[in-house]
């Protein structure tokens, strides 16, 4: 069984392994696709050809759309176009891994087109003009990590690949932000029709941090002569380019090498991992949890699909700030990047494994319950204690997701500020709390400087995973050697203060004697981090 269309002409071999095939005339919705596009997602990772594409595959299989979505690959080396849209015809196999064990096994068919969103490749990039010179088309979703919306680094520069399309201008643009905005003008020019920009990563006030990307490029180019200012004006007024908001969440792991035995001992071909050449694992199926929440601003002023047919929250922009904040400030990412950090200091593989370890279920449990819940928001449509139990108690402790606290540290300097800085905002704010009475918060802000130093627990050398201020963060810190806590000094005093890196100067929030402290104590030598742990945990 080959997972493309002519593979899934053997219904009956498909069935047979319990995997349910398409309902809907696939040729045809390709077709409707070409013909009037209703939706553009930019970034075809794991998250997007699991989760989104499935909520429209499901509507597919309803009836109750014709239309696929074009879907376009951001990745460095393009591979996911070359090496899964091309042979697979943009299908996914999705894994749904229960608790049991069992999995859940569904072809994902709603992508109508697979592109290349990059000018090199003349004939997609023209398709990509096309759809959005279209009036039909309603939406256009990103999936493309933290990073794909800055303009800007840590030094306030603009980034040089930015400005590379800064003086390359919309024909010759190459990044996503830049591409997105050349795109919205040639919409401009061919029909000025109304389109929602919806970002679904997990930034806080995500669509505010996408329109800022989008119009910042496009005042960049009106500068240069490339765009007009009524352009400009255009792209600013939410009649015309709407940016909803959104809040998305579900467990989608790197595909593993052992879910693709699985499935190829059931007769599906060819789902083997491959390792990309920037290192990132890709492959024809994703692994993710089944537990799922989307929530959406319903903002969309060419109309949309019925997504709330799909099970999707669509409500006001509060609300999903509301659920933002719950998720990724308190209920899950903190305590996510929690395990990242000290999972990845202490050898572990898995965070299933992780939840095993009495210390670090404990150090979740705290933060979670006793540092996050007296600040968390609650957005009323999803109950916080009711979530973040069903994250600490079904949904990290999953056996079978496997979920590695290496993927959680990929960019851990981006989240920092969202997933931790928030918190310590909301107390340092409040008039009846003190920033400075926070200890386990500090303790994984230390513990990720610790973890920068790139030696394990056991004193041995450790790979730190991707993150784009890796080399600035670790120069930093060249110099303090790990066990001579006396060569630390001064030095971690510009970090502490960076208020881009911890979302606020922690000099100012009263926490950066107790970070520097907890530092020297988690670098003192072997296990010197497990000893730190339990030394504080003991006080609870
Ligand atoms: N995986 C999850 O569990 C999960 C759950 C909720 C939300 N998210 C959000 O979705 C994002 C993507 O997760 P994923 O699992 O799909 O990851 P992934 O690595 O499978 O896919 C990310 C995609 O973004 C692209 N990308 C990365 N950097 C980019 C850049 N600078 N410009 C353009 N494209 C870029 C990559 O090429 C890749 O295709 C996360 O960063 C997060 O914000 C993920
Ligand atoms: O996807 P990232 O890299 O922003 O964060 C890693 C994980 O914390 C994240 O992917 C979670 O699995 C997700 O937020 C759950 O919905």
């Amino acid at each position: 069984m080959k997972l493309n269309y002519v593979g899934l002409q053997d219904t009956a071999a498909w069935e047979a392994a319990n995997i349910e095939t398409l309902k809907f005339d696939w040729p045809a919705m390709v077709a409707q696709t070409e013909e009037t596009p209703t939706w553009v997602h930019f970034g075809s990772g794991n998250l997007f050809r699991g989760f989104i594409a499935r909520l429209h595959h499901d509507l597919l299989q309803k009836g109750l759309v014709k239309e696929g979505i074009v879907a376009c690959d951001t990745s460095t080396g393009y591979e996911i176009y070359e090496k899964l849209f091309v042979p697979n015809d943009c299908m996914t196999l999705l894994a749904a891994l229960k608790a049991d064990g069992s999995i859940e096994k569904s072809v994902v068919a709603s992508l109508g087109m697979g592109l290349r969103s990059n000018p090199m490749y003349t004939e997609e990039f023209a398709k990509l003009k096309a759809v959005f010179e279209n009036p039909s088309l309603q939406m256009v979703s990103y999936t493309i990590t933290e990073k794909g919306y800055a303009l800007l680094g840590l030094d306030g520069e603009v980034l040089p690949k930015l400005a590379e399309d800064f003086k390359a201008g919309p024909d010759q643009c190459t990044q996503v932000m830049s591409v997105s905005t050349a795109m919205l003008w040639a919409r401009f020019q061919a029909c000025a029709a109304p389109i929602a920009m919806v970002s679904m990563d997990n930034c806080s006030h995500n669509g505010e941090k996408l329109r800022a990307s989008l119009v910042g490029v496009a005042k960049a180019w009106q500068e240069a002569g490339f765009v007009s200012p009524e352009f400009v004006t255009w792209i600013e007024d939410e009649k015309n380019v709407a940016f909803p908001w959104s809040m998305i969440d579900k467990i989608t792991p790197r595909s593993a090498n052992e879910v693709a035995d699985l499935l190829e001992k059931d007769g599906v071909e060819e789902m083997q991992p491959l390792l990309t050449c920037k290192k990132s694992v890709i492959a024809p199926f994703v692994n993710a949890e089944i537990p799922e929440y989307l929530v959406i601003e319903d903002s969309f002023p060419n109309g949309r699909p019925p997504l709330e047919e799909a099970g999707v929250y669509m409500t006001n922009r509060e609300t999903v700030n509301d659920s933002e904040r719950m998720k990724v400030t308190t209920c899950l990412n903190p305590l996510h990047t929690t395990l990242a950090v000290y999972g990845c200091l202490l050898g572990y593989s898995r965070i299933a494994q992780e939840l095993k370890d009495a210390d670090l279920k404990k150090l979740i449990e705290t933060i979670g319950y006793q540092e996050g819940m007296p600040v968390v928001v609650d957005p009323k449509i999803i109950a916080p204690k009711a979530f973040i139990k069903e994250v600490i108690e079904q949904r990290f402790p999953n056996p079978f997701i496997p979920d590695e606290p290496q993927r959680i540290a990929t960019d851990t300097s981006q989240k920092v500020p969202v997933r931790f800085g928030e918190t310590i905002k909301s107390y340092h704010n409040h008039p009846e709390l003190e920033a400075s009475s926070l200890t386990f918060i500090p303790l994984v802000l230390a513990g990720f400087l610790r973890y920068l130093m790139a030696i394990d627990d056991e004193g041995q050398p450790m790979t730190c995973s991707q993150d784009p201020m890796l080399d600035v963060l670790q120069a930093q810190l060249s110099g303090i050697a790990f066990g001579k806590p006396e060569t630390v000094g001064d030095q971690l005093l510009p970090l502490l203060t960076n208020a881009n890196l911890f979302g606020i100067d922690l000099v100012e929030a009263g926490l950066s004697d107790k970070v520097q402290g907890m530092f020297k104590e988690l670098i003192a030598g072997p296990h010197a981090v497990r000893s730190t742990l339990q030394r504080y945990l003991a006080q609870v």
